[in-house]
Formats: C-alpha cells, structure tokens, sequence
C-alpha cells in the first residue's frame, strides 16, 4: 500500500473515535477549542473551523495526506509552467495575472509577465476613457451602459465581482447577458439605448454557440437602431482567438487578449475582469488583484495550521471521502454575494468534477462535491430546514463581514446575529430536554409536550466553518476567490485529477451544434431520429 493510503486507511480508522463525538461536548470540555481550531490572515480574515467533527489527530492526518499528496511541489509546478494541464498540453498560470509568479518566466518562449502588463495597460486605458467618455459611442457621446456576453468561465467571474462590489461602481452600469434563451438578451436590450450601449464580446475560445448567437443578436439589435457604422465603436473583444474576433468584425485595437495558460473558470484576473475595470476603475482592479495576490503569497507560505485555503482543503476532503458529505453549502451573509456559490459552482464542479487521474486510470474515491447555496437571510426560509433536521449531513461554508459596506440602520448587527444564531444552532443543536422545558414553559399539556418533543428536537453537530472577514472591499473579494481558487487546486491534487480540463462539458456542446440545424430546418439529418422526431411532436405544439 502506498503512504499516501495508508494515511487515507488511517482516516477511515479514525473516524470511529468520533462515535460519541458532539460539538456541544467538545465545547463544554475544551474552553480554548476555538482559538485551537481557528486561524487568521493579515488582521482582516479569520477562519474559525472550531465547528466541525475534528480534533488534534484528524488535523494532523490531514496535513499528511495533503504533504504526501505532493501539494507543494505540484505548486512550484504550476507556477513554473509546467504544462500541469496535461490533457490539453497548456500550463495553469492565472496565478502571473495577479503577479505572483516570477517577474522573469517564460511559457511557449514569450516573457508572460511582460505580455500580460502591456495587455493590462491597454484594458486599463480602454476602462479609463469608457469612464471618463474620451472613448465615446458612435454619436461623440459617452457610454452609460456595458452589456457583457458571455457564458461560463466568461460570465460567471466577472458578474459576480461586478455584483460583489456594486458599492465601488462608479462608472457606466454593467449588465450581463448568458443564456442563448432569447429572453435573456431580449429583457436586458429593453431597458437600453442603443446609442448609449456599449458591447463587451467575451469568449475565451469565440466559438460559444450562446454567445456567438447572443453577440449576432446584439449587433442585429445596434445596426438596425444605429446603422452598420456604428459597430465598430459598440463593440469589443476579450479572447483568445484574434482571427474570429477580426471575422466578427471587431477590429485589433478593440480586442483585449488573454492566452491560453488562462482557463475560463480562472479568467477573471485577466481582460475577462473588463466589465469590472469599467464599473470600478482601473486603481479598484489593482487592489482586487493586490488581494488575490496575498492570499496566494498566504498560501505558499504559511503553515498548515495557519494556511486558511490548506485547511479549507482539508476539512473538504474530510467530509466528501471519509463521511461520504456528498455536497458543501456556501451561505454568504452579504447580499452582494448573492452570486457567490453559483461562480464557485463552476470553480469546483468544473475543475474537480472528474472520474479519472491525471494518468487516465480510474479513481479512487469520490472526487468534487455539489457546490450550491444562497445569500443569508434568505436561505433561513429556503432550505435551512434540512439544514438542520434533513437526513443528510451537509458541511457548511458561512462568510460574513465585520463592517457593512454602506452605512445602515442597523440592519448588520441583525445580519451578524442570524449568521452567528445559524452556525450555533447547526453545532449544539437542542436536546429533548430543552425542547421538553421550552415547551412546558410555554403552557403546552403533558400529551402535547410529548408529540412535539421528537419534533423540536435538534440533533446539532452539524459541521460549518466562518470565514470572517473586515469589509467586502475589492481587496477583500480578490482574497476571497483566490482562498478559493487554492482550495479548489489543493484537492485536486490529492485527488489526482486535472482540474483545468473541462471534457465532461463537451459532449452536450457537440450534441447541440449537430441538432441545431436539424431544429432550425426541422430537416431530420443524421441526428438520432428518436430525438428528432420527439423534437417534430414539440414543434406541432
Ligand atoms: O469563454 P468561452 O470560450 O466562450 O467558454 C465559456 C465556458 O465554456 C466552458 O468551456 C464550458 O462551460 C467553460 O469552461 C468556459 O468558461
């Protein structure tokens, strides 16, 4: 058997001395449980993982899986340029775009640091004069609206930042269009000016069935308000594909490059973050990447005990493979990061998400879990329910910010108060005997106490950790996804799959492009007839 799984047997072994194990009792015995099992970075973001189903010897085990595992040494990989993303033969650098790798690399034989600044310079003045009007709309006039097509890796980054640091916006509004769904682009267009409207075509690949048919849309849309002209100065590019872009009819000074070292998913560092540079500025962007840059510099430094991604890491690999947790809740206590677990969904569902290793054998244990959840308060009423009382235990994510962005009248004391009530409840839970005494209390008869006591009852011990943080600043956020971005490449490692790969999402893609003349056309081509003739029953709707 190799290290590395005996150190997994060791795991499974070691779950049977939790048996008995209940966070209210861990608390009640270990007054300093929460400084034991909590860790924080520069002052302004703490990580306390004292509310899960662990102890001194489950933190060790797991700071030896993740060192045998190679975590460190597949990171002096990756920010070498080793093509670690071996199935498509590209190295994994998002990392440069926030300058965390050597000022001197070279990848394919180009000086990456030196392309990415005078790509950076030229996103930055192009956001700058957007802003300030010196690059105006066809008629002389300033824009006051950026629609951004995308999709994925395209969309997801860039329209989560850009809702995260709404209180930072003081350019031109940005919107954001995804879904080929005709109603998408259709609702978003009612509310603009054409005249006023600025197009931001982002596609890493600019083959994206959905976006390409949303771009076509828009330009449709602008020719027919404005004239063939106008496209030109409506329309921008981000991609990697210079020769699609020039097909599309946008020309070199409006196409803002990225390389392919820059998976989707891991885009918006890069020209990707440009709806962002506008909304916010140029000096916002530098701080977002200052703060992506010192959770990396964390990452690489600091000790497992203190690593806050390591650990996040950990207590994740923990759940999916020794408790078989089959999905992760991420609950946001910020409104503005009400997008937050559906950009972290394709983070991990599409980086971890795999069944086979790097060397293409099966493997060996479950791999990423079901990313999901939603902004607090609002889950509260949604799903908490089975938070709490549900069959099955899910482990928690909880974030939430000391300070408001905004000044408010009180509304974050209440905020704070619900987030830290949810995280109690879900670990101390409430005996039959506190239900017993509750109800009592309220004047309830004997035979009522006793229906409602096995309904009232909480069995806690329910797993969360908190991140805490200051404030959502661009800083902050930039600290937050790259915490992410890390916890993500930690457990693909010890997994050992390729998370920069993306095959699972091709096959759909491929199916959609062969039907899609067949539905246009109602022409039954070489599609596979039981579909195409299901397709001819939906059409005589
Ligand atoms: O930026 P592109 O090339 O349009 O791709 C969009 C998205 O499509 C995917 O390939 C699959 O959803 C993602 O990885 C990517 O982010």
């Amino acid at each position: 058997m190799s290290s590395l799984e005996v150190i997994w047997s060791d795991l499974i072994r070691h779950r049977q001395d939790f048996a008995n194990f209940h966070m209210r009792e861990a608390f009640a015995q270990d007054p300093n449980r929460f400084d034991r099992y909590s860790t924080e970075m520069d002052g302004c973001l703490t990580l306390d993982y004292s509310r899960n189903r662990i102890d001194q010897k489950t933190m060790m085990l797991l700071e030896n899986l993740i060192t045998r595992a190679g975590v460190a040494e597949r990171y002096a990989q990756m920010k070498s340029g080793v093509a670690i993303n071996n199935t498509e033969g590209r190295s994994v650098l998002h990392i440069a775009l926030r300058g965390s790798v050597d000022e001197d690399l070279v990848v394919d034989g180009q000086p990456i640091v030196a392309d990415i600044n005078a790509v950076k310079t030229r996103l930055y003045a192009f956001a700058k004069g957007v802003r300030d009007g010196s690059i105006a709309a066809h008629d002389g006039q300033p824009f006051t609206d950026v629609v951004n097509i995308g999709i994925g890796g395209s969309d997801l980054g860039p329209h989560m930042v850009a809702r995260a640091l709404a209180a930072y916006h003081d350019g031109p509004r940005v919107h954001f269009v995804s879904n080929v769904d005709g109603a998408h682009m259709g609702d978003t267009l009612k509310t603009l000016d054409p005249a006023r409207t600025l197009f931001l075509v982002a596609s890493k690949t600019f083959t994206t069935q959905e976006t390409m048919t949303n771009a076509r849309a828009a330009k449709l849309w602008l020719v027919a308000a404005l004239g063939e002209a106008a496209v030109g100065d409506h329309f921008a590019a981000l991609s990697t594909n210079k020769d699609a872009v020039e097909a599309f009819g946008i020309g070199a000074d409006r196409m803002f490059e990225f390389w392919d070292w820059v998976g989707g998913r891991y885009s918006v560092w890069s020209a990707i973050g440009l709806p962002v540079m506008i909304a916010i500025g140029p000096d916002g962007f530098e701080s977002f990447l200052a703060g992506a840059r010192s959770m990396d510099s964390h990452f690489e430094t600091a000790p497992f005990r203190r690593n806050i991604p390591m650990l996040m890491a950990a207590l994740g690999l923990w759940y999916r493979n020794i408790w078989a947790c089959s999905s992760v809740a991420v609950l946001p206590y910020d409104q503005r990061l009400e997008y937050f677990a559906d950009f972290l969904q394709q983070l991990d569902m599409e980086s971890n998400g795999k069944s086979v290793r790097t060397d293409g054998s099966k493997v060996l244990r479950p791999t990423g879990p079901v990313i999901w959840g939603a902004a607090g308060t609002n889950g509260q009423h949604a799903f908490y329910q089975e938070l709490h009382q549900g069959s099955d235990i899910t482990p928690c994510e909880f974030l939430i910010a000391a300070k408001p962005t905004d000044a408010d009248a009180g509304q974050h004391d209440l905020l704070l108060a619900n987030c830290l009530a949810q995280v109690e409840a879900l670990a101390l839970g409430r005996t039959a005997e506190e239900a017993k005494a509750q109800l009592e209390a309220s004047g309830k008869s004997a035979q009522e106490v006793a229906a409602l006591v096995p309904h009232k009852v909480f069995a806690g011990n329910r797993p969360s950790s908190l991140l805490f943080y200051d404030k959502l600043t661009p800083e902050m956020l930039g600290r937050l996804i790259a915490l992410y971005e890390q916890k993500v490449f930690v457990q693909g490692v010890v997994w050992g799959v390729n998370s920069y790969d993306q095959w699972g999402v091709e096959l759909g893609k491929e199916l959609a492009s062969k039907l899609a003349p067949a539905v246009q056309s109602g022409d039954r081509g070489d599609g596979d007839p039981a579909i195409l003739d299901r397709l001819k029953a939906y059409r005589a709707l």
